[in-house]
């Protein structure tokens, strides 16, 4: 009788080892592990001040970790470095527009400086996908704060990626911002791209994430619904 082949699991697109970081004598993260495959989201949960988002920030390199590390397609992660670069996109809490360019002109150098084929194309699906074409000639200072966060988002969709680090995404977008949202995270996945995501919002977490890690309580990852 034919053996059934083991099943091999996908190697991580994202793998997260032993990530460790003390604020003085307060330690916020103690060993983090963590893996994202292709095609996976993953969601990193726990109430306020358990240590997400200095967790996604020692992940891509914008905090230095006491210990530990993280690896993108088996090269030390830092966003900063060029090989790098190209395959991540990172929103954090709050972006910083250049003042006097537009919401298309943000989008165009985005695309343009990271080299996505078909600029324009691209910049102007995400304009209209992401509820800013209206909006695409103001400038920043003259954006609602949830614009100003959709314009965040859109920086990171009209890029090259295979992985996606966002912090809050969710944040200050109305409900119709948070179910496109959704959408567009699965169509993420389904794309082939991996997701890194805090949230606080249990419904987008549900719909987005195959598991999540919690911080700040039992520090195991978990499988979603
Ligand atoms: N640079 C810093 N210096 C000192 N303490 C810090 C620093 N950055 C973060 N902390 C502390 O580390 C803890 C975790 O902060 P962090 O922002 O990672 O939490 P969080 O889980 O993302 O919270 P929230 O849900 O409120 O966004 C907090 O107690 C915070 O005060």
């Amino acid at each position: 009788m034919a053996r059934k082949k083991p099943r091999t699991a996908k190697p991580a697109l994202l793998a997260v080892r032993g990530i460790t970081r003390a604020f003085g004598d307060r330690t916020i993260l103690d060993g983090v592990d963590l893996d994202v495959r292709s095609g996976e989201a993953v969601g990193v949960v726990g109430p306020n001040g358990s240590g997400k988002s200095t967790l996604l920030r020692c992940i891509v390199g914008a905090d230095d970790a006491d210990a530990g590390g993280s690896t993108l397609a088996g090269h030390p992660l830092d966003e900063r470095l060029p090989g790098i670069r190209a395959d991540l996109a990172v929103v954090m809490d709050d972006i910083d527009f250049f003042p006097d360019l537009s919401v298309v002109e943000h989008l165009d150098l985005v695309a343009r400086a990271h080299a996505q084929p078909d600029a324009e194309e691209v910049v102007n699906g995400v304009l209209a996908e992401v509820g800013l074409m209206e909006v695409s000639g103001q400038l920043p200072s003259t954006l609602s704060s949830g614009q100003r966060r959709r314009l965040a988002l859109a920086s990171a969709f009209v890029r090259p990626r295979r992985l996606l680090v966002l912090d809050e995404p969710e944040a200050r977008l109305d409900t119709d911002g948070v179910a496109w949202l959704g959408e567009r995270l699965v169509a993420e996945k389904q794309a082939g791209g991996a997701v890194l995501m805090v949230s606080h919002d249990a419904g987008l977490v549900a719909r987005v994430c195959d598991r999540v890690v919690r911080l700040g309580g039992a520090a195991e990852p978990s499988d979603v619904g």
